[in-house]
Parts: C-alpha cells; structure tokens; sequence
C-alpha cells in the first residue's frame, strides 16, 4: 500500500478534494475541471485599485480603500526585495516537483500544514486548476524534509524570514487600519499582548503558498473560487503574473476586475474579521484567482486573526450604529465558516 493510500485508508474523504491532478500531464482540460462557458471579454476597468505607500500613509486615503475596496495595494512596504524573490523560486521550487515527490508531503485530513489542493475545494463540485501547500505552526520543517530528504535547510529558512517580515507588517498594518476607524491598541489586546498584560494571547497566523500551473483552457477552468477570507486581514504575495480578481459591484448586478500586479508591492486584502470588528465598514471583498494558458502563477496569503478562544464583536461604541454583529468566539465562527462557507457572515447579524 502507498503512503498515500495508508494516509487515508480509514477516512471517508474524497481524496481528490485533497491530492490535486498532476497538472504537469494534463494537456486538455478533464471534465472534472471545467467550470463554465467563456466570459464575454470584461469592459476596461475605470476605477484603479488605491495604491498605499506605507512611507507616509495618509489615514484618510486608508480609511477610504477599507471601506470602499477592502483590497488595496502598499509599496514602501518595507519587505527587502531579494526576500520577495528568493520566496518566489522557493515556492516556485517546490511546486515544480514531480506529483510523486509532493504527495510525500500531503496534508493529511486534519492537518494544517503539508501539500494539497485548496482547502475550499470541498464547497464546489467542480475541481480547481491550482495546487497549495500550507504552512502553520512548527511542521515546516518535517514536512520539507519528506520533499528533500538532505536538502530543506534553504526553503525552510526562507519561509521562516519570509512569515517573520510578514508578522512585522501585518501588525503595523492593523494598527493602521484599526487607527483609522478610532480603534485603540486597548481595544484590541491580542494584538498587543504586553498591553493586556496577557502572555498567552497573541496575534495567530497562517501561510498558504498557491500555484496555478499553465491551463489548457483557461477560459473554462477556475484558479481559486470566489471567497472572502476569514481573517483580520491577508497580505498577499502575487509576483508578477496577473490572476487575482475582485468583486465590484455595480448597477445591474457585479463584476469581477483584475488586481494587476505592481512591480515590488504586495496586496492587503481585509478579511471576514475587520468587517465585523468595524461594525460593516470595512469591505470583506469576494474574490478569485483565474488562471492562464501562458505562465506558472505562485501566490502566497499570509492570513491574520486573533486567538481562537478570543471573543470578537463590533468595537464600537456608535450609538447611531448599534452593532450589527454579535458578540461571538472566534472559533465560533471559523467553524461556522468551514460549514457555511461564503454564508457565514450572515449567520452572526444581530
Ligand atoms: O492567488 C491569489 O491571487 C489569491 C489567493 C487567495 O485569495 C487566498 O489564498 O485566499
Ligand atoms: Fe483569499
């Protein structure tokens, strides 16, 4: 019996939600892939995503992209160049391994870290064109030793400096961003936890590393189906291969335009998290990746939010705005999120 098959020999799973296909075989699109008819060609896009520098951000240009976008571009992020790309080739390096040397690492069921497809693809019937490896806790290393046995020094060092510059700026971000609504670092004591005194609460993190390899029909396959993430917020790696789509709304229904890359930025997604906390101010933006005919994409979606046993809710003290969401645990919802998927918000209105 395989590792594999032993992996899952006593778990009802379909495996396929888990083990994505050898891309690297596939020179049609199988049925189990194809998603829909082409889309007539999008209309230009009018409104540009704001683009933030983090060397003097203006508040109120902040304040503005949360609140109509939820999705914003930063430069002078302060992350060193070469850092962004040595991360690039590792993910790149992992993903270009062949199937047989990858699922040494697959994630098992109820596991965080390891190789697999996307965790959402279990909420659709149609399987996604795109592999991702999860990183979560401290299982980096035994599971980059399962894919190079004497040679994981390189990838596990980088990606520990690659989650360590993100854990830097993601905390300066949601003070920025929770500045800007008038919420203190008080207000939110996990994410400081010197100020609560607590030594236990603290800001929690995960990384996902995604590839989308070259598609044979990419008109009709679908990269990462539409969602919006759990977090507080997401700082999105994107290198320079466009695929990363928003949701806008518009008069006669909505419309999807793409986030195009910006040489050296990162994008700053905010999450299911900051439209609670801001009470529906903040825009937790659906979103998608499509894939091309043309050029491997990597991304990586280093995701933020509190501690689970952390109970979260609208700080805000707005009495013509009385909270909108209840007070909930935050594994309440991620709970209620891994069931209902893209329902979830709704469940916790007041
Ligand atoms: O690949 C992308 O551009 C999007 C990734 C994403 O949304 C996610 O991992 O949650
Ligand atoms: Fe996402």
């Amino acid at each position: 019996m395989s590792s594999v098959t032993q992996l899952f020999k006593n778990i009802p799973v379909n495996r396929d939600r888990i083990i994505p296909l050898d891309f690297s075989n596939a020179k049609t699109l199988p049925e189990s892939h194809v998603w829909s008819k082409p889309e007539p060609e999008p209309e230009p896009m009018i409104r540009p995503i704001p683009v933030i520098s983090l060397f003097n951000p203006e508040q109120a240009i902040l304040q503005h992209a949360c609140e109509e976008w939820g999705v914003f571009h930063i430069t002078d992020h302060g992350v060193p160049h070469s850092l962004l790309h040595n991360f690039e080739c590792q993910m790149k390096k992992l993903f270009s391994l062949p199937m047989h040397r990858k699922i040494l690492a697959v994630r098992s069921p109820d596991e965080s870290t390891g190789y697999g497809a996307v965790r959402i693809s279990m909420f659709y019937d149609k399987l996604m064109w795109s592999e991702g490896f999860s990183v979560m806790g401290s299982s980096l290393r035994r599971h980059a030793t399962l894919l190079w046995p004497d040679d994981h020094a390189e990838f596990c060092n980088v990606m520990e400096e690659y989650q360590k510059a993100m854990k830097g700026l993601s905390r300066r971000l949601i003070s920025m961003v929770m500045d800007s609504l008038g919420i203190t670092h008080e207000d939110l004591g996990w994410l400081v936890p010197e100020i609560t005194g607590s030594r236990t609460e603290s800001i929690q993190s995960f990384l996902q590393l995604n590839s989308y390899p070259v598609c044979p029909d990419p008109h009709l396959a679908m990269g990462l189906a539409p969602h919006t993430d759990s977090s507080l917020l997401t700082i999105l790696y994107q290198g320079n291969v466009p695929g990363l789509e928003i949701q806008v709304p518009e008069e006669e229904g909505s419309r999807w335009i793409g986030v195009e890359p910006i040489e050296g930025s990162l994008v700053v997604i905010m999450g299911d998290l900051s439209h609670i906390i801001s009470n529906g101010r903040f825009k937790s933006t659906m979103h998608r990746a499509v894939v091309n005919k043309t050029h491997h994409r990597v991304s990586a979606a280093y995701f933020t939010g509190p501690p689970k046993n952390l109970q979260v809710g609208p700080l805000t003290d707005d009495k013509d705005h009385p909270p909108i969401y209840r007070r909930l645990i935050w594994e309440e919802y991620l709970a209620a999120k891994a069931t209902h998927f893209n329902k979830a918000l709704t469940l916790f209105r007041c």
